[in-house]
């Protein structure tokens, strides 16, 4: 089969390189010429444009997107929807908002063309080696796609959720999982790292990876982690989140759905990015108001 893949950053190419080795035509198109080079040398045809990327397919064509989600899918999608005809496909693969991918899925139908939402895990070698996908869309369009996620994917690693918004749904929650799991795995590692033991954080995390109940991937990266650095003194506590944790909090307060671990693992998130804090400044100043606890005062 014959496809589009519009960004090729660290997931396009990947899925790029994949789609090839399963005897895809892949049609390549990013912002960043670089990117696009690297494709045609793997294999892909090269386009320099959204324009040129729809005019190098026959309809009904098939598109997928791996861009930065917001703002830039909308951008993509505006651009792409005057150049697309009926019965069109165009997948989403990046970590859309699953009502983004509701509201373009409407929009999209307007013109009968047909709109994917696939939220897709495994990180880049998951891309690159056989991914996992959650596909939201109709159930037509999924299952003429079904072949190519059959060999994208690793073995049972794609599942159709339903309608349009369900598999960005399912990405969101896997990835409030994630952030749960994380942390849970983060403050073990905190609780040897404070004790009086001397432990090989690498050797820890072999050990619960063989056979232990807490055996997973994020443990099998977590020694590789540590393989690099031993104590990962080569970085700053800070950690980023893009979206997926804070719309699954969203979702499950406004579903009056209990999630105290996801909640607080984004806040930990949070807090990471500030050195110092103004709650910390006035639990501080109460202690001191009531009891007269000493506080921590600045120079
Ligand atoms: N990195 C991961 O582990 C991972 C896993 C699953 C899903 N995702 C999602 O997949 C999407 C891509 O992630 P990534 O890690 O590859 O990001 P990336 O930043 O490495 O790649 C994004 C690519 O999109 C290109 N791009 C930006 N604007 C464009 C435009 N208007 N037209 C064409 N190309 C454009 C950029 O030049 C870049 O090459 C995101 O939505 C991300 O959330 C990432
Ligand atoms: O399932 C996956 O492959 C990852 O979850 C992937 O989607 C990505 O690495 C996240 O975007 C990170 O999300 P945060 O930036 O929110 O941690």
């Amino acid at each position: 089969m014959k496809l589009g893949m519009i960004g090729l950053g660290k997931m396009g190419s990947n899925l790029v390189l994949n789609l090839l080795d399963h005897e895809h035509e892949v049609a390549a198109y990013d912002v960043a010429p670089a990117a696009v080079e690297k494709m045609k040398e793997a294999g892909a045809t090269p386009t320099s444009s959204i324009e040129e990327l729809v005019a190098s397919l026959e309809p009904p064509r098939t598109i997928w997107m791996m861009v930065p989600a917001g703002e830039v899918t909308d951008q993509v999608i505006d651009t792409l929807l005057p150049l697309l005809q009926e019965g069109d496909i165009l997948l989403d693969g990046g970590n859309s908002n699953y009502q983004d991918s509701i509201a373009r899925g409407k929009k999209l139908k307007e013109k009968g063309i047909h709109f994917m939402d696939v939220g897709t895990s495994g990180g880049t070698s998951g891309a690159r080696e056989g991914a996992c996908f959650m596909i939201g869309g109709d159930a037509d369009t999924f299952h003429r796609l079904e072949p190519i996620f059959r060999d994208m994917a690793v073995e049972n690693g794609y599942h159709y959720a339903g309608e349009s918004g369900s598999g960005h749904f399912l990405k969101m929650v896997h990835n409030g999982i994630e952030y749960g799991m994380m942390q849970a795995i983060a403050e073990g590692f905190e609780v040897l790292e404070k004790s009086d033991f001397t432990f090989d954080y690498e050797k820890v995390a072999r050990v619960w990876s063989n056979g232990s109940v807490i055996r997973s991937w994020l443990m099998e990266l977590t020694e590789s982690a540590f393989a690099k650095d031993p104590k990962l003194d080569g970085i700053h506590g800070v950690m980023q989140s893009s979206g997926e944790g804070l719309w699954t909090a969203q979702t499950a307060l406004d579903l009056k759905a209990v999630t105290p671990v996801i909640t607080l693992s984004l806040m930990m998130r949070y807090r990471s990015l500030e050195d110092d804090t103004f709650h910390g400044k006035v639990v501080s100043a109460l202690r001191n108001e009531f009891g007269g606890h000493s506080v921590v005062k600045k120079d």
